[in-house]
């Protein structure tokens, strides 16, 4: 049978990129299954998809050569010249690296060759990085933008998500895990990383007017100003490292550390360093694959482009701050900052609010790093006065510390990746609804006590039977008789890293079947206690549930024994969206999951259930109470009753919505440090198998007729047919009825 239309443009255009048929074969299978043949999506932005996943297929398949020969080499390694052998191994495995990397990454990496429009023209051996910085006009490569799969005419489904298979469950129990509800937007309220960030960021362009006899003597990389936000300091550091300067010289891109950040006494990265950094950075988290792309010929051009504008501005009669290129493109961030200030003084407010708006200089490309200053450098006709204020024509404009509120940096920044690389994947957010960005809040992938909470990981209390010193290799080996698994009832792990399926099914109907469900009662319970009413109310019941205990640091076994897999983080390819359907933010799983996979735990700050009562009346809240064992014959101190509030500190799983009944997510208590029964992590792990685009949920137990803390109520959207917010409304509105019938 011929190849269809489909596939052969799929070749095509990987043809186009030096990737041969063999090449693209046996991955395009792959990516028709996962993506269930959805052709739209593997051939959107240039195929883009598939020639990541053939890049993630190479790249796999090099390290594990690399590391065949590593081993080999440790094998057959003699003593004698050791220190010439390494040399000479080390030079091997560098060239042997550049053997084994995609062709398309050699050539981007050592500037050979390219195409001159992204992926459907290549053009290889065009320039050179090392070749004169002069490259300008229409041949430089389109940047490919990260994949944010968006609905479009014919379907306007695509991406948005998949309803969640059912997977009922008669009678929809009580849960004793909580979740509060979170303000959505609420960003002002919470503290912001980015802000925090921004507080040590002076991003500032300077456009000074000094003529050719004053910059006489002074080296091309410093700036000349005068600014009360010393700039000039950063810049004049003599570890400053100058990035591009435009084809004349007149513009230079510097980058230094800030003197008040001690960054004059680190290492100063060279530009090669730089330069080999930032491609495969680019690689990585822009999928720019044009091979024609370097990171040095965009930071010249930026140089050019912004030396064409400052042109085009002296030649016209007013220079108009229209065309001053800004480094941001957000107007509230100006409203607040000295830049407004500065063209209000010249009247000229607004014009600076359009050339905010006019500007394509993308600021994500910059180095925005919170130590490190980024300056533009343009020397021209006119004069600063010497306060550094601006003056009548181009002026310096700095936006100063803390003005700019997180959400303006957001947009400035262009932050996609939500964990901020604070996670060994990134997790990149989309909204395909509206022009919201995700909540403020602090990414941390651990959960982090907050004060009073008793939790200590001390080796001294990590006892004998809580780990397994006498294991070594992988614990999951057959002759392996691990204590941590024995602790409890054998391992919950198949070696292929998910849940053994029994030990699923059993989690699954411990918490939902309430023939399954075994609930405990507190003599005393903190819940109760905390609330410091005048009677304390008898205990609600805590539902017990099955726990898994991982390997940790006093076990004999290796890191990568199979019976180490939440603390082994998140890995799989999740994204934050918005939901088209009035649940604010959500997560879905950008590619096919088994049953019983590891998603991601709950991360959040550690409190006790005290604090949790306390900042109740100050702040939102979004907690899981670690309830797993109350009720069992261990009490709970005060200090011991622990609960995890993610919503200013928290990992991904803030943004997993609820579901009633059938969510495909379960939360597992993990123990992984120790079995103090007081504090375990929250693993969440799929109950089924999950489809590529799906929303992820889980169900957070909240009963809808309950309006006693901490479920603060909201109107569930879930879905599903034992939705227990639409039952209760039901039962209400019967209750209703019957009593106007009565009376
Ligand atoms: C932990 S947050 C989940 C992320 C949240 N959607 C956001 O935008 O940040 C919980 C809040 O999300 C909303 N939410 C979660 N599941 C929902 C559902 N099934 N129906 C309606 N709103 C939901 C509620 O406002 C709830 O208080």
């Amino acid at each position: 049978m011929a190849p269809n239309a489909h596939v052969k443009k799929a070749f095509r255009a990987m043809n186009a990129l030096g990737i041969e048929d063999k090449q693209v074969k046996p991955v395009l299978k792959e990516l028709l299954s996962l993506y269930d043949k959805n052709w739209e999506l593997i051939a959107e932005d240039n195929y883009r998809a598939l020639a990541d996943a053939i890049f993630d297929a190479q790249e796999t398949q090099a390290t594990q050569e690399r590391n065949e020969l590593e081993k080999k080499a440790e094998c057959s390694g003699s003593e004698p010249d050791r220190g010439k052998k390494a040399r000479e191994s080390d030079e091997e495995d560098e060239d042997a690296l550049d053997e084994l990397e995609p062709p398309l990454k050699r050539l981007r990496r050592r500037g050979e060759g390219g195409s001159s429009s992204g992926l459907n023209s290549p053009d290889l051996g065009s320039h050179s990085l090392d070749e004169p910085t002069t490259i300008h006009g229409g041949d430089t490569a389109p940047i490919l933008l990260p994949f944010h799969p968006l609905s479009n005419e014919n379907d306007p489904n695509a991406g948005a998500p998949i309803v969640p298979k059912d997977e009922r469950f008669a009678d929809m129990p009580f849960s004793s895990t909580h979740q509060d509800s979170v303000e959505i937007g609420n960003s002002s309220a919470a503290i912001s990383e980015m802000e925090n960030t921004n507080g040590h960021v002076e991003v500032g362009e300077t456009v000074n007017t000094v003529d050719g006899a004053s910059t006489n003597g002074v080296p091309p990389t410093i700036t000349e100003r005068s600014s009360e936000h010393k700039l000039v300091a950063t810049v004049a550091e003599s570890s400053a490292l100058e990035l591009a300067s435009s084809h004349t010289g007149e513009v230079k891109i510097n980058l230094s550390f800030a003197p008040a950040t001690g960054g004059s006494s680190r290492h100063l990265p060279s530009m090669e360093e730089l330069r080999r950094a930032m491609e495969e950075r680019c690689l990585r988290s822009y999928k720019i694959l044009d091979p024609n792309f370097s990171v040095g010929r965009f930071m010249d051009d930026i140089c050019s482009c912004y030396l064409e504008l400052a042109t085009k501005a002296e030649n016209s009669a007013n220079q108009s701050p229209e065309n001053l290129p800004f480094l941001t493109k957000n107007v509230d961030a100006l409203k607040k900052s000295v830049a407004t200030m500065a063209f209000a003084s010249n009247g000229s407010s607004d014009l600076a609010t359009k050339a905010i708006n006019s500007s394509n200089l993308s600021p994500e490309n910059l180095p925005f790093v919170n130590e490190t200053a980024v300056t533009m450098d343009f020397t021209s006709e006119g004069s600063n006065d010497e306060n550094g204020e601006v003056g009548d024509t181009m002026g310096l404009v700095v936006v100063p510390e803390c003005q700019i509120s997180a959400d303006d940096w957001r947009l400035i920044s262009g932050v996609s990746d939500v964990t901020l690389g604070r996670e060994t994947v990134e997790i990149p957010w989309v909204n395909e609804v509206n022009s919201k960005v995700p909540p403020a809040f602090r990414y941390m992938p651990q959960s982090v006590v907050y004060r009073d909470a008793e939790v200590k990981f001390t080796l001294m209390n990590i006892s004998d039977d809580q780990c397994c010193s006498s294991c070594c290799g992988d614990c999951l080996a057959p002759s392996m008789s691990c204590r941590c698994a024995t602790a409890l009832s054998g391992f919950a792990y198949t070696v292929d890293g998910i849940l053994q399926k029994d030990f699923l099914e059993e989690c699954v109907s411990e918490a939902r079947d309430p023939k399954k469900q075994v609930v405990q009662f507190c003599k005393e319970c903190p819940f109760e206690k905390a609330k410091t009413e005048e009677v304390v109310e008898p205990c609600k019941g805590h539902l017990k549930r099955k726990v898994i205990k991982e390997c940790w640091i006093g076990c004999g076994c290796v890191g990568r024994c199979g019976n180490r897999v939440v603390q082994q983080g998140i890995h799989n390819k999740l994204q934050v969206f918005y939901t088209p359907d009035g649940r604010g933010w959500g997560v879905r799983s950008l590619e096919k999951l088994p049953k019983g996979a590891f998603v991601c735990e709950f991360a959040g700050e550690i409190l006790t259930i005290t604090e949790l009562f306390q900042r109740r009346s100050e702040k939102q809240t979004s907690p899981v109470i670690l309830d797993a064992y109350w009720g069992s014959e261990q009490g709970s101190g005060v200090n011991e009753a622990l609960c995890l509030d993610g919503t200013q500190y928290g990992n991904i799983s803030r943004f997993i919505n609820h579901r009633c009944g059938d969510a495909n997510l379960i939360e597992i208590p993990v123990h992984v440090e120790n079995m103090d029964l007081h504090y375990y992590h929250v693993a969440f792990f799929t109950t089924r198998e999950i489809d590529a685009m799906e929303e992820l949920t889980w169900d957070y137990g909240v009963e809808f007729n309950d309006h006693v803390f901490p479920t603060l109520p909201f109107h569930c959207r879930c879905g599903s047919d034992s939705c227990r917010n639409v039952m209760q409304i039901s039962s209400e509105k019967t209750k209703k009825s019957k009593k106007k019938k009565k009376a």
